[in-house]
């Protein structure tokens, strides 16, 4: 597991958005060419969406090989399948409408008008049942080992859908969660756990604005993961922070790589 984080500073939001599209392109044509296929766990949020938008508009993307890419979610908003706040919806927009992924290959989340009705429960156990059927012998427990896994963060310091003192964020024996009252909107939500977000080889945290710029200096400076659940996201060989000059305002003497 690893335990130091790295922190890439970026001048502004679309320079971050641009260049994390670039990093993806390139660890995942460098995986595809290791080990033959690659997967990619995807976030929700304003900057998660960017990212794949600047993929999008990226000639290098046709680099990826988008039939051997496994594509799974960290979190979904539990609405209806057309709903503009789902995350699967927003991405498919953005991304996956436009490049030829494998159907098959596409874990998305149920919504709340899918095939388990208005049960959030449901939902998350048959989630926990995908990925439990997509993990090899050589993972560590139920979950799959991604290779690369995208989170955003909230000002408040919740990621995925594990927001502060819920009872999400004291869940480490259920790999995904139904999670209900979330203070931001929409309530209900199905998330990833900890243990199931730590089973990624590569934690990419991305996020810009000033106000997240507490956030990312108490997660950096070691705070507790229940009283700030991004705190506890990290990689099990790496954890690399994405930020813009905003997020990291206030960081102190953690050791960064400015990219202005
Ligand atoms: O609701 C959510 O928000 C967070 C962060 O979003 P942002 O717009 O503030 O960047 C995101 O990580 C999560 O996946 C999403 O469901």
């Amino acid at each position: 597991m690893s335990t130091t984080s790295e922190v890439v500073i970026y001048g502004n939001p679309d320079l971050l958005a641009a260049a994390s599209a670039a990093r993806l392109v390139t660890r995942l044509v460098d995986l595809q060419a290791a080990k033959g296929s690659a997967s990619l766990v995807l976030t929700g949020g304003g900057t998660g969406i960017a990212v794949l938008e600047q993929l999008r508009q990226s000639p290098a993307r046709d680099a990826i090989d988008w039939s051997r890419l496994d594509l799974y979610w960290g979190d979904e908003r539990f609405v209806p399948r057309e709903d503009d706040e789902r995350n699967e919806k927003q991405a498919r927009q953005a991304l996956l409408d436009h490049v030829p992924v494998d159907p098959e290959r596409v874990h998305a989340m149920a919504p709340s008008d899918g095939e388990f009705g208005d049960d959030p429960d449901a939902a998350a156990a048959a989630y926990a049942d995908v990925l439990a059927a997509h993990a090899r012998p050589e993972d560590h427990g139920d979950v799959p080992t991604f290779d690369i896994m995208l989170l955003g963060l909230g000002p408040e310091g919740h990621t995925a859908s594990i927001f502060p003192e819920s009872p999400a964020a004291y869940e480490y024996d259920r790999s995904v969660v139904a999670v209900r009252n979330c203070p931001k909107p929409p309530p209900t939500r199905v998330s990833l756990t900890f243990p199931a977000i730590r089973s990624a080889a590569e934690v990419w945290l991305l996020t810009t604005g000033e106000g997240k710029a507490d956030a990312v200096a108490m997660a950096l400076a070691g705070a507790g993961e229940v009283q700030l659940p991004v705190a506890g996201a990290r990689g099990r060989r790496r954890t690399l922070w994405l930020v813009d000059k905003a997020a990291a305002s206030k960081l102190g003497n953690v050791p960064t790589t400015p990219h202005m």
